[in-house]
């Protein structure tokens, strides 16, 4: 699918192949539903009038607040991307329809997608995408983050009802692949560091504008980025054996994920600056005791419980789920872009300080010794 995916976006850079997009998406036969309608509508009209430049609709004008929202939240991306993304999108529907009849449970997402790092299924309406390097701890390398966000872009559009983030293994995640910062290009440190903060920022973006619930069921302990963007997750279900851990002035650098703004709004400024700035590791219960959790489970019931309830979710009307989502996040949206902003450029800044740098070898040459 990846590479599918590619090939359609080099051929959809004309205009004609735009408006061949635009002429198959009448020939529809099912409605995509509200959230996927308001996502071409929104493209359409960043890859034909650039980004939103409109006087925001009042709050009682839901309908044209939806679109609304919807444009601006596709930012700056330029008027080429969204029509990529457009006919990519409208390509990506007209696919499932000729092949949706032959679903099988537990089929790969996307249509035949396939991951390096990932195993992503659908099943019983139910997109999992599941971190699958259990020998590094489900640390997230260069192309994970790449994966999970095109993991999370086919799962905004596929027909699942709840999107899952998962961990294969005893670890949910290890958070960032530390010999991410190992590959130092050959431009220097700043081109990595420039590199770095643009992936950071999309793949934050995946999570600020994903448009249904979801959730995170974290099944072992959880460090780094991997807890700070539970903040924007809808549901965080963990067992009890599960711990949340931000080493980042441990590791000479500072918070992402919108933490800095979330977590002091869950559970106060002064537990955040505990976790975000002294490093101090949560138990699954006081985690949740702090608003970052949802629910703890028991670890020998943990998944039959967790996914006997996401079952029943997953069957309540997808649209008003949805929909429900979006009033519950849209007011916060254009802030937590902003946040998320602020953090990378701080972020690309710390890369490439020498606190940093020497955390980062203390890390391998405490590995080496071992
Ligand atoms: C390019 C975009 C950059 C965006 C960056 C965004 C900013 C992100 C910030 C963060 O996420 S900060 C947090 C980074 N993570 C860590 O500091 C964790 C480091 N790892 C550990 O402390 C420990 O490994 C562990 C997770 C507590 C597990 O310890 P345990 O003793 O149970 O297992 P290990 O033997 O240590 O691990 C097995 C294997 O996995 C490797 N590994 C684990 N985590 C990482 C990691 N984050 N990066 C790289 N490698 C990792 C570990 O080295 C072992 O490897 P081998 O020795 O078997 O080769």
């Amino acid at each position: 699918m990846k590479q599918r995916q590619t090939n359609y976006y080099l051929i959809c850079v004309t205009v004609e192949q735009f408006e061949q997009a635009k002429s198959k998406l009448s020939t529809l036969k099912n409605d995509p539903g509200n959230e996927v309608k308001l996502k071409i509508y929104a493209l359409f009209k960043q890859a034909t009038q650039g980004p939103c430049n409109t006087p925001k609709p009042g709050m009682l004008d839901f309908v044209n607040k939806a679109k609304w929202d919807a444009w601006k939240s596709l930012g700056s991306i330029s008027q080429d991307e969204a029509r990529q993304k457009y006919c990519d999108l409208i390509g990506s529907l007209v696919e499932a329809e000729s092949g949706s009849s032959a679903q099988v449970s537990a089929q790969p997402a996307g249509s035949g997608a396939t991951y390096e790092t990932l195993l992503v299924t659908k099943e019983d309406d139910i997109t999992t995408i599941k971190l699958n390097r259990p020998a590094k701890k489900n640390a997230i390398t260069t192309e994970m983050y790449n994966e999970i966000i095109a993991a999370l872009e086919q799962a905004a559009t596929d027909d699942s009802v709840i999107t899952v983030v998962t961990g294969a293994g005893d670890f949910y995640c290890s958070g960032n692949d530390l010999t991410n910062f190992t590959k130092i290009p050959e431009n220097g440190v700043e081109e990595m560091a420039r590199h770095g903060a643009d992936l950071l920022r999309k793949y934050v973006n995946a999570y600020i504008d994903f448009p249904k619930p979801l959730v995170a069921v974290v099944n072992g302990p959880a460090v780094g980025v991997s807890v700070t963007v539970l903040g924007l997750f809808d549901l965080v279900y963990a067992t009890e054996r599960a711990t949340f851990h931000t080493p980042f002035s441990q590791l000479g650098q500072s918070a992402e994920g919108c933490s800095s703004y979330i977590f002091p709004k869950l559970m106060g400024a002064a537990k955040a600056s505990e976790m975000l700035l002294f490093n101090k590791k949560l138990t699954a219960v006081q985690a949740c005791e702090l608003g970052l959790v949802t629910e703890v489970f028991p670890d020998s019931s943990f998944q039959s419980e967790v996914w006997t309830r996401l079952k029943a979710y997953a069957k309540l009307p997808r649209n008003s789920l949805a929909l429900s989502k979006q009033l519950i996040r849209s007011v916060e949206k254009e802030r937590l872009h902003a946040v998320n902003d602020a953090e990378v450029e701080r972020l690309m800044e710390r890369w490439t300080s020498d606190e940093c740098f020497n955390a980062v070898m203390s890390f391998f040459q405490a590995k080496a010794k071992l």
